[in-house]
């Protein structure tokens, strides 16, 4: 056990407008979005797949969807940041500018002259245009004229990406999470959302918001997305291990977590390596202190290996042991309430691939829901859950739900 144990905080320890989440369903009181924009109109029939994607959603439409959600946010007291504000605040710092600029050109790609051309021609931009170039990406035909036509310029598409668009800057939640009072910018396993950790790690480092803000993980690490990191309760995560968060990086981010004393238990999940299942949150969320809604399929199969501090710098790994029975333990409560995801076993499948599961709790007992998955949601509310719902018919297309499209920056300790 590290010397900085984590601990309950006590409820009026701390002021409000300090960073900090130490669980799923503290009040939630500042959370992180992105509202889509630019970056789904280069979504395509070609390239939707390898974007991540599984349609061409209609973006104005997606775009109001957005809004009533942030709206029903706000409208219970949650303050709502919005990614593409703080990155243009952020690249205001001349420093912040360059990093961005650095991430964004990938001279593999555009060859050293091409490449040194699009680099000055962004250094040239002011911050809201970098800021958009950064998210929304750049094609060859939008590339700066310049003397000379290099064979890179000619043998290109116009079409083809210079700088890919990051449609699924969307998901906040993948790309950083809080754990404690501590930011980890996660490890994306895939190609298509890498640089997406670029725009969160200059966020984190030049927003004078977060000026004082310690880290947890790094991008460089092993792959960590936060799509899998479930903070059961204070001092206890849950790590899915699959599609996109390795056993590798499990582990280190557990080790990281024991060393910074933010947690003493880190259960470690094996889920499927399959679209339907990229993360753990989209098979099961928490709901409130002691309850979770969860896809009954893997409900009796879900198993963790515990990891804990062994007391001299390193770790212990035991298990598997059956998940909500781990998690109970941890938790220090007698047994998690499970609600079952849809009502037969084809809706339950129809409704955990409309991410059913994925709920965003803002206070233990409320969560925001798709309303498209009414059984689902019918049972959250025969289990005493408030269901909040929004509309997901185009934002859904990227498979991703609440809980996705949000990173909690603070949440109210529990009470
Ligand atoms: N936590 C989540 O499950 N996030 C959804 C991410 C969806 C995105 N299209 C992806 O494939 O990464």
């Amino acid at each position: 056990m590290t010397a900085r144990q984590a601990a309950p905080e006590s409820p009026s320890a701390r002021p409000a407008g300090t960073p900090r989440v130490d669980s799923e369903v503290g009040p939630l009181r500042t959370v992180l979005l992105h509202r889509p924009g630019a970056e789904l109109k280069r979504l395509t029939p070609r390239n939707n797949d390898q974007l991540l994607f599984d349609g061409i959603p209609w973006v104005d439409r997606a775009q109001e969807e957005h809004d009533a959600f942030a709206d029903t946010l706000r409208a219970r007291g949650v303050e709502v940041l919005l990614l593409a504000d703080l990155l243009a605040e952020a690249l205001t710092d001349r420093r912040a500018r360059a990093a961005g600029v650095w991430s964004a050109v990938d001279e593999r790609r555009l060859g050293i002259d091409l490449a040194d051309t699009l680099r000055s021609h962004l250094t040239g931009l002011d911050a809201a245009a970098l800021a958009h170039v950064l998210t929304a990406g750049m094609t060859f035909e939008e590339l700066p004229a310049a003397e000379g036509a290099s064979l890179v310029r000619r043998m290109h598409h116009p079409h083809d990406f210079a700088i890919d668009p990051l449609p699924n800057l969307l998901f906040t939640r993948d790309s950083s999470l809080w754990v404690g009072d501590r930011v980890a910018v996660a490890s994306l396993s895939m190609p298509a959302r890498r640089r997406e950790t670029s725009l969160t790690d200059l966020i984190y480092a030049y927003h004078p918001r977060f000026a004082r803000t310690d880290r947890a993980y790094g991008a460089h690490s092993a792959p960590v997305e936060g799509g899998d990191v479930l903070l059961l309760a204070p001092g206890v995560l849950a790590i899915g291990v699959g599609e996109r968060t390795t056993p590798a990086g499990a582990e280190s981010f557990a080790r990281s977590a024991f060393a910074d004393g933010l947690a003493h238990t880190v259960l470690a999940v094996p889920i499927a390596q399959e679209r339907a299942t990229m993360h753990l949150d989209t098979v099961c969320t928490m709901v409130d202190r002691d309850a979770l809604v969860m896809y009954p399929v893997i409900r009796d199969a879900l198993s963790a290996y515990p990891i804990r501090p062994d007391g001299d710098g390193g770790v212990r790994v035991d298990g598997p042991v059956p998940f909500l029975e781990a998690a109970a333990e941890a938790m220090g409560i007698e047994r998690l309430r499970v609600i079952d995801t849809g009502l037969d076993p084809v809706t339950a499948e129809r409704e955990q691939w409309d991410d059913g599961n994925n709920t965003l709790a803002i206070a233990p007992g409320v969560v925001l829901a798709y309303e498209r998955n009414v059984e689902t949601n019918a049972r959250l509310e025969d289990a005493g859950v408030e269901v909040l719902r929004i509309s997901g018919s185009e934002l859904g297309s990227g498979r991703g739900g609440p809980r996705c499209m949000s990173c909690p920056i603070e949440r109210a300790p529990l009470a």
